[in-house]
């Protein structure tokens, strides 16, 4: 029997080697009762405020109801203000961990570092590049910059287009540091699988088969199928 088979609906499930292998749900376009219903029966997700449209009051309720959230608000939808206002809010509410932009403001990043640490809320800082995977030098000097900020985890995603791609990322994870890293798009798919088993702080799947929040996101039932298969080997 896989060590995770128990896991069925939850998240979590033991690696061969020891380590946790945690896929995170990351919920976005639902409707607040179906945000609050999923964090009431998932082990660990992500609350992508920006693709939620919760009210202040909202996010307070979803954060108290699950300890083991992931707090996100992208740029785009909300201005910066507006963003600190609801990171801040999921943070004194409880989010267990909070995702910050490299690149996002200055102001906006200590503001938000300030309270997770005041709060114990582990700090994510993420880099994102949606077209392509950057060559290895440019990835190990974000992976530098990242560090700057002390953070809890470092999390890379990138579009990936070839097995290289594939590879490079995957590379990231021979660290000292906590890494999390995303190969986006139908062929960075086979990082979103693999990627927990090499060591990867997570790996992220969707809700339901039509709510992926990013490209070649697989839907968990199917995600966990394979990583269960894989720890069989
Ligand atoms: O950064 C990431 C990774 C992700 O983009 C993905 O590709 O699964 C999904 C996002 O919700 C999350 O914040």
């Amino acid at each position: 029997m896989p060590e995770c088979a128990a896991i069925a609906s939850h998240a979590i499930c033991d690696a061969q080697n020891g380590h946790r292998v945690m896929i995170c749900i990351a919920l976005g376009n639902l409707t607040y009762d179906e945000c609050l219903h999923a964090v009431n029966t998932l082990d660990f997700a992500e609350i992508r405020l920006d693709m939620l449209a919760l009210t202040h009051e909202q996010v307070a309720t979803v954060f108290a109801a699950n300890s083991n959230l992931i707090a996100t608000c992208r740029p785009g939808k909300y201005d910066d203000d507006e963003r600190q206002r609801l990171l801040l809010n999921a943070i004194a509410s409880g989010a267990a961990y909070v995702d910050i932009e490299m690149d996002a403001a200055d102001a906006f990043k200590q503001a938000v570092i300030q309270a997770a640490r005041a709060r114990g809320t582990k700090i994510i800082i993420s880099y994102h590049d949606f077209e392509k995977t950057p060559l290895r030098e440019e990835l190990e000097y974000v992976v530098r910059w990242c560090s700057e900020f002390n953070p809890d985890i470092i999390k890379i995603a990138c579009m990936a287009h070839s097995p290289r791609d594939n590879a490079r990322l995957l590379g990231l994870l021979d660290s000292d540091t906590p890494m999390l890293v995303v190969g986006m798009g139908e062929r960075g798919k086979i990082s979103r699988v693999v990627s927990p088993l090499l060591g990867s702080f997570c790996t992220f799947a969707s809700y339901t088969s039509d709510k992926a929040t990013a490209p070649g996101q697989l839907f968990k039932d199917d995600i966990q199928a394979l990583i269960e298969r894989m720890q069989q080997l």
